[in-house]
């Protein structure tokens, strides 16, 4: 997969050289390239904003600037057969970065992220691209941050693991919190490790039985009381018939 991202400050991607993404760069699963946006500038203050029309506070991403780098990483062409890349521009308004929307994204050839600073970017460069290519507005969640690049990271991450090869075992990607499947919309009960004893908190026996059925058991149940717990928004959009009889009784 290819990865162009356009930013103000490419040095806050320095977090994608290391850990589980700088080892699949390295691998070659991944190649991520980063773009200075102001290198698509004109004047001395190599400036990508304006006042916004219609007032108001803060300043607006300029529209010119954005198109002449799009157009530039676009040019460069991606991935053979990728044709023209994804672009996902995140923001607060955008609609919900999901699981299911990252599984999406794990399968795209090309991805191009352009998270924008200040009060976003001019919504000319959205409507300009729409006409040329698959444009996603995505929120990571409900709160605003001061640029989307945070937002890239936690979208570039999420759909690295993703990718075959990256995480060493395939199964835990599939068992996944909000996983589509028999974990989607639960999320994931306690984990416990060595030693058997900690403190005088022992490890559920059931965990120490090797009885794998009843585990697996005990697990989906600690998922359903969790997710009754802290997000009882998911239970309500768990399909009924993803529910069996000892599900009903937790
Ligand atoms: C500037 O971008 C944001 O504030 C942003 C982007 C994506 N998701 C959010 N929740 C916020």
């Amino acid at each position: 997969m290819r990865i162009d991202i356009i930013s103000i400050f490419p040095e806050y991607f320095t977090p994608l050289e290391v850990s589980l993404v700088g080892k699949a760069r390295e691998r070659g699963i991944l190649d991520i390239r980063l773009h200075q946006l102001r290198d698509w500038t004109h004047d001395v203050h190599k400036t990508v904003d304006d006042t916004p029309y219609g007032g108001g506070p803060g300043m607006v991403m300029k529209p010119e600037v954005w198109g002449e780098a799009i157009d530039a990483v676009i040019a460069q062409g991606g991935p053979e057969g990728a044709g023209l890349p994804r672009m996902i521009v995140p923001t607060p308004s955008g609609r919900p970065f999901t699981q299911r929307v990252a599984l999406e994204y794990a399968r795209e050839p090309w991805l191009l992220f352009t998270p924008a600073r200040y009060e976003g970017i001019d919504a000319r460069v959205v409507d300009e691209y729409r006409s040329r290519l698959r444009v996603d507005e995505v929120s990571i969640g409900d709160y605003v941050l001061a640029g989307g690049e945070a937002a890239v990271l936690v979208i570039v991450e999420t759909v690295a693991r993703l990718l075959p090869g990256v995480i060493g075992n395939a199964q835990s990607v599939a068992d996944d919190s909000f996983a589509p499947g028999p974990m989607e919309n639960l999320l994931e009960g306690p984990v416990y490790t060595k030693p058997p004893v900690w403190r005088g908190h022992p490890v559920p026996e059931i965990l120490l039985s090797g009885h794998h059925a009843r585990i697996a058991r005990w697990r989906r149940d600690q998922a359903l009381r969790r997710t009754f717990e802290m997000r009882p928004d998911l239970i309500a959009r768990l399909d009924p018939e993803s529910l069996d009889e000892r599900d009903r009784e937790v």
